[in-house]
């Protein structure tokens, strides 16, 4: 029977440490968040979001977006934000409407105000495993605190990340590789017969596909570590990429879905959006 990765509990317990933290430093945080309003899951998320910060002291401005918006002009949001001293982080929500080149909007914000760590800087300074202070994609990082708060040693242990996602696979599979593990980055074109090959011995799986119940307890090894990024709609419930019920027999963790990953994610982006705050007002 696994341990639950309880993403939610240990979530509650970094936000309340964390409103602690922005009371007593008398700093004055703000995250800009630029969204698609007509994007379901974006108003969902962005609301989790704003609700979350207003707990821990953290205002938000929130910036909705029309669905016929170009690259251009979310250029030019991202730039007065930028600007703007009172503004200490800033989210773009993804996805945003279909003609946005997202990645170029990412890597305009200013990479001290990339609070999801998503701008090409930071990335870079993620992948190169550079010292010094920079923001780490929240959902990735997320993983990692939790991992660390159940004592998961990483050091040569097998690891597969199964997406490789700007926002999640991509970052935690340099996350895995920088902590000392031995990382396989699966992905669409991954041939299937590959994908459990790598899965039957993997000592830590990491999924974000988008596809409920994607990986199954046949595919992995007993005792392995499983982490669960999904998070599909099927039959109006929330559900992962791993089949929890077969899967959690043999695993040693298992995050469930919802309450494992998803609240770490929006802890981790308060977390972040403070850091940036701090280190703004040192500079
Ligand atoms: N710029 C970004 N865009 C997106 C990110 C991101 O990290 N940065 N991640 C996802 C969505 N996401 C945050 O934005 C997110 C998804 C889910 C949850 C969460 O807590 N989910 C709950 C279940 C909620 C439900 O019932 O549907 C859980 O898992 O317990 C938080 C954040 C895409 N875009």
């Amino acid at each position: 029977m696994a341990t639950i990765l309880d993403g939610k509990a240990l979530s509650k317990d970094l936000k309340i440490a964390l409103a602690d933290k922005v009371k007593e430093s008398g700093l004055s945080p703000k995250l800009a968040v630029v969204f698609d309003p007509k994007n379901d899951g974006s108003r969902l998320y962005v609301g989790m979001k704003q609700r979350a910060a207003a707990k821990v002291g953290i205002a938000t401005e929130d910036i909705a977006v029309a669905d016929d918006v170009t690259t251009e002009a979310v250029l030019k949001i991202v730039a007065d934000l930028n600007a703007d001293p009172s503004v200490t982080g800033i989210l773009v929500q993804a996805p945003l409407p279909e003609a946005v080149n997202d990645q170029q909007v990412f890597s305009a914000i200013a990479p001290e105000k990339d609070v999801d760590g998503l701008g090409a800087f930071n990335q870079g300074m993620l992948f190169g495993d550079q010292p010094g202070e920079y923001a780490v994609a929240a959902t990735p990082q997320g993983v990692m605190t939790m991992l660390k708060h159940y004592d998961i040693d990483l050091h040569g242990k097998k690891a597969v990340v199964v997406g490789r996602s700007q926002l999640f696979g991509r970052p935690m599979a340099a996350l895995l590789n920088n902590a000392n593990a031995t990382v396989t980055l699966a992905h669409r074109y991954t041939p299937r017969e590959m994908l459990l090959d790598v899965l039957k011995d993997a000592d830590i799986v990491v999924v974000g596909v988008g596809i409920a119940n994607f990986i199954t307890g046949d595919q992995i090894k007993d005792g392995a570590v499983l982490v669960d990024v999904g998070m599909n709609v099927v039959d109006g419930k929330t559900t992962g990429d791993i089949e929890f019920a077969s899967a959690e027999k043999k695993a040693s963790f298992i995050t469930p879905v919802p309450g494992g990953v998803g609240p770490m994610t929006i802890a981790t982006l308060l977390e972040n959006t403070f850091a940036a705050a701090l280190s703004q007002e040192k500079n």
